[in-house]
């Protein structure tokens, strides 16, 4: 279990310093991944920099199984932490970073290679120096290092950067199983599509605050109604005079009526239906965009399809 509350980091000393993190709540549950989304410089690096003990907060407390990272008595083997991959100490080969992290905890040395396998790093691999890694071969390596003590709770910051699709589908795998035995997963990305297939919580976090949280399913839920009448443009006027918003979508129209509501103005209007269900949801992306507007540095235009900075 990880639990942030009020959570908050000020860079600088005085009151006018950057507030990166501002009152961040939220908590990561056993047996289920929770994905921390956000723009560049939300705020997410940092929170799991306190989490991890990297870096100290202005106020409030972050905690892993109820201690804060520094009173765990063994953290290798109570939470397993990968937020820069290119911070391993390049000099060394990837065996030998593990074979020094696993004696630091204590552990048997055949958990190097049960691990060397896990990632998929291959014999050869594990012999070179980790100067010569690419950006995938050193997050397989950190995930190696981060599982190597089993863990219950993972930490991981944009795990997918740099692994080939085969290497993210690996990633998933590996993190919805950990899950599955009952393990705590909080991973931070900006790749939508794998937190939408990988997560079942989300935490959305815009500017330094906390602007959405819930199981995925709740996040994702679309609460509007579609609708398809042979007049579309009768019916717009029919439930806009009725106190709804309608938008066209496609060749019918999004509505915030439900669908009972729906279904008796058009018959109150004495307009035939053609199609009436519930919307399909918008996705992670349109949720994402919309939550974190305030806080993009890139202001979307549809109709012309251009962006242009804030
Ligand atoms: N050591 C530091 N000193 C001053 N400001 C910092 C420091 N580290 C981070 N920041 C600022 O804090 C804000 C949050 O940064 P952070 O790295 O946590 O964002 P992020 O959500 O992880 O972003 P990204 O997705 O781009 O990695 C940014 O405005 C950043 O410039």
């Amino acid at each position: 279990m990880i639990e942030l509350t009020e959570l908050t980091k000020r860079y600088g000393r005085d009151s006018r310093g950057h507030l990166a993190v501002d009152h961040v709540s939220f908590t990561a549950r056993p047996g289920r991944v929770t994905g921390f989304l956000g723009p560049n410089g939300a705020g997410k690096s940092t929170s799991l920099r306190i989490l991890t003990g990297l870096t100290p907060p202005t106020s409030g407390t972050a905690t892993i199984l109820g201690r804060r990272y520094r009173d765990l008595p063994n953290p290798g083997r109570e939470v397993g932490v990968l937020l820069d991959a290119s911070a391993q100490h390049v000099g060394r080969t990837g065996r030998e970073i593990l074979r020094v992290a696993a004696q630091t905890m204590r552990l048997p040395g055949g958990r190097v290679q049960e691990m060397l396998d896990l990632v998929g790093l291959t014999e050869a691999e594990s012999a070179r120096r980790v100067r010569d890694y690419s950006l995938g071969m050193r997050q397989r390596l950190g995930l190696a290092a981060a599982l190597l003590g089993d863990p219950a709770v993972l930490v991981l910051d944009e795990p997918a950067n740099g692994l080939d699709p085969a290497g993210i589908r690996w990633m998933r795998d590996l993190l919805r199983d950990y899950a599955r035995r009952g393990g705590t997963v909080l991973l931070s990305s900006h790749l939508l599509h794998e937190i939408e297939v990988v997560a079942d919580d989300i935490v959305v976090i815009g500017q330094g605050r906390i602007v959405a949280g819930g199981t995925k399913e709740e996040l994702l839920a679309d609460e509007r109604t579609f609708v398809r009448a042979t007049d579309s443009v009768a019916l717009a006027a029919a439930l806009l005079a009725d106190g709804h918003s309608t938008e066209p979508v496609a060749d019918g129209l999004c509505t915030d009526a439900d669908l009972a509501t729906t279904g008796q103005v058009a018959h109150r209007a004495r307009l035939p239906l053609v199609e009436l269900r519930r919307a399909d949801g918008a996705g992670l992306e349109e949720m994402f965009l919309r939550l974190t507007a305030d806080t993009q540095r890139e202001t979307t235009h549809p109709t012309s399809g251009e962006g242009a900075a804030a």
